[in-house]
This record gives C-alpha cells, sequence and structure tokens, in this order.
C-alpha cells in the first residue's frame, strides 16, 4: 500500500487579482479554496491516475473538517490524527508574479505525536510511505530522520520531500527517492543553481549521502534524475503555465504511480515530469488525461 504522511497540512487560500499593490487595499477578482499539503497532493494526484493511497498526518478544527470532506468526496482513504490545533490556511496569491504565504502550522501534542507514530508500526515490507513538506513548529526538525530510521530493517520505501536538514537528515537511512527543486538543492550546499549543469555535481552528492532515487526539478528548465552514477534530464512538453503550486508534489506522485506499475525508474520519472507539467498548465492538480496528453512530449535522455 502507499501511505502519504502530511504532518502539516493546509486550505490552500488562492486569490486572483490584476495588480497586487502592497500598502492598499487590494479587491480580489477570483479565489478558491482546496485541500493542501503536499503528501495531500499526492494523495490527490495519484486519485486521478486510478491508483489508491492512504493518506495521514495531522488535522484539526474547521480547516481540517474542509480538508477531510474534501478527500471525502474524492475517495481517497484517510487515517489522520485528529489534533486540538487548528490546521493552517496557506495563501496563493496569483497577480503580476504568484506568491505564496505558509503559515507555520498548529502545536501538536506528545500525545498526538505518538497516535501518528504507532500508525507506521503497522507499515509492511513492500509498502510505500511519502513523508511531504514542512514540520509544525513544535516537532522535532528531525523527526523525518526518526520515522526513517525506525523503518530501516523494514523494507519500505521511504520517499521525502522536504527541504534543508530535514532533507539532509534523511540521507543516511537510504530513502527511496527525494525530490528538491533547483532551490532547495543549492540551500542544502549554500550555493546558487540556476542551470542544470550547475545542479549535476549536487545532485550526484545526494546518491553519495545515501538516496537511492534524486529528482532535482528546476520548474520551466525541467528536471534530473539521478540513479547510482547515472544521471538523465526530462525537458518541459509545450503549454501555458497557469498554476504552479503543487507541480512538485505531481512529479512525486506520477514517479510512484508509474513505478508501482511497471518497476522502471526512468519511465516513471518521465511520467513524473510529464505530471509536473501537467499541473504547472491545469488550474489545481492535474488530470490523468492532461499527464497522458503531454507524456509523449516528454522525453528522457541520459546525459
Ligand atoms: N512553468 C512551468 N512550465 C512547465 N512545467 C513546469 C513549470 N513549472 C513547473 N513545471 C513542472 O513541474 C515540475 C516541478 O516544478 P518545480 O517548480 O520545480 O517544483 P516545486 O513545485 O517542488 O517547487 C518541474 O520539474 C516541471 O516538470
Ligand atoms: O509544508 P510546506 O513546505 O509549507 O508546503 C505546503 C504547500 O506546498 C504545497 O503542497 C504545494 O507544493 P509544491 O508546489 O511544491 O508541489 C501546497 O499545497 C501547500 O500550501
Amino acid at each position: 500500500m502507499i501511505y502519504t504522511c502530511t504532518l502539516n497540512p493546509s486550505i490552500d487560500y488562492f486569490i486572483e487579482m490584476d495588480d497586487f499593490k502592497i500598502g492598499e487595499l487590494n479587491r480580489i477578482k477570483d479565489d478558491s479554496k482546496r485541500p493542501g499539503g503536499k503528501g495531500i497532493n499526492v494523495s490527490r494526484v495519484l486519485k486521478n491516475v486510478g491508483i489508491d493511497s492512504v493518506a495521514t498526518g495531522f488535522l484539526g478544527g474547521f480547516t481540517g473538517q474542509f480538508i477531510t470532506d474534501s478527500l471525502e468526496q474524492q475517495n481517497i482513504p484517510t487515517n489522520f490524527v485528529q489534533i486540538e490545533g487548528e490546521t493552517r490556511i496557506n495563501v496563493k496569491l496569483r497577480a503580476q508574479s504568484e506568491t505564496e504565504i505558509n503559515g507555520q502550522g498548529p502545536f501538536i501534542s506528545e500525545g498526538e505525536l505518538q497516535l501518528l507514530l504507532n500508525q507506521f508500526n503497522q507499515l509492511k515490507s513492500g509498502d510505500i510511505l511519502v513523508l511531504a513538506g514542512s514540520i509544525p513548529s513544535s516537532l522535532s526538525p528531525n523527526l523525518y530522520e526518526e520515522i526513517a530510521n525506525r523503518l530501516l530493517e523494514k523494507n519500505i520505501k521511504v520517499i521525502v520531500d522536504a527541504t534543508k536538514e530535514m532533507l539532509k537528515g534523511v540521507l543516511p537511512y537510504k530513502p527511496f527517492l527525494i525530490k528538491p527543486n533547483h532551490h532547495e538543492l543549492g540551500e542544502i550546499f549554500g550555493v546558487s543553481i540556476h542551470s542544470v549543469s550547475d545542479a549535476i555535481p549536487y545532485g550526484k552528492r545526494l546518491v553519495e549521502m545515501g538516496a537511492e532515487h534524486v529528482i532535482v526539478s528546476m520548474a520551466e528548465k525541467g528536471s534530473l534524475l539521478f540513479v547510482q552514477d547515472r544521471v538523465y534530464y526530462a525537458n518541459i512538453p509545450n503549454g501555458k503555465l497557469l498554476n504552479s503550486v503543487g507541480a512538485g508534489d505531481s512529479v512525486v506522485a506520477g514517479f510512484i504511480a508509474s513505478y508501482s506499475k511497471n518497476s522502471d525508474v526512468v519511465e516513471a520519472f518521465r511520467f513524473g515530469a510529464a505530471a509536473g507539467s501537467a499541473t504547472a498548465y491545469s488550474e489545481g492538480l492535474c488530470a490523468g488525461t492532461k499527464i497522458n496528453e503531454l507524456l509523449a512530449q516528454v522525453k528522457v535522455e541520459a546525459i
């Protein structure tokens, strides 16, 4: 079974205006509210391509209820720990350019954390666990590595999509896949990455440090896959950017969807790349039909 764990889900509040002016009254042209958070988005895209997963993590308050209802409507199985605190709201502003404002997230008690950790004891050999997104500040920033360590001997494929130390910390526990974008890759090593050739030496280092597969996504510049000493590049298909929120999560979902059918890592990377662009070219997360429409244009080359 595939499990996604979102420690810090969100309602993503999308607002659109022609011209956003800081320090002035701005009126919204259009808005919408969608369930968000990285693991939740992975579960939603998996569902869109006909693959079941169980979404877990923490949810609370009226905002948490909104997410529960949305996932139920989409028929996505869930096993969230219900918390006293309130799930955050993240603002996604689309004006002259895209701006994101992400909340810190609610307080999580020790008891609530234990309820979640107990769930991981039920995981079985061959399961996939996606640990994705920020960790609420009341929890240890080392939580992902603690979970990966616990699962090391159980033959579970752990996928981590997180930033900085949260990502670096899991590497000794051999994650099956990590997916930093190029900014996050640069942050890990204290460098600025602008191009494919800038990214290559640092992607290779993540493999040397323990990751089995590394995808470095580079928005409109395409993406790279690192496996052992091999490096592959996937291009971007033609289309018009409508929304980049959830594009990275779609790459992860696409990779898992394809890999769980064929166990072919390079093809999984190609499908993931198509899924990322499919979301970038959609209002909201991509439909399976959009991925298949773009797939023929996505070529993977060894470099
Ligand atoms: N402007 C874009 N045009 C086409 N594809 C895009 C665009 N932005 C993102 N994508 C696709 O989505 C993937 C993930 O986007 P990226 O912005 O790198 O990740 P994240 O959302 O994690 O920051 C990219 O590798 C690419 O396949
Ligand atoms: O947990 P974080 O790092 O604050 O990120 C959460 C945000 O990322 C998203 O999952 C989107 O992520 P991507 O654009 O990287 O795919 C949003 O739904 C959510 O608001």
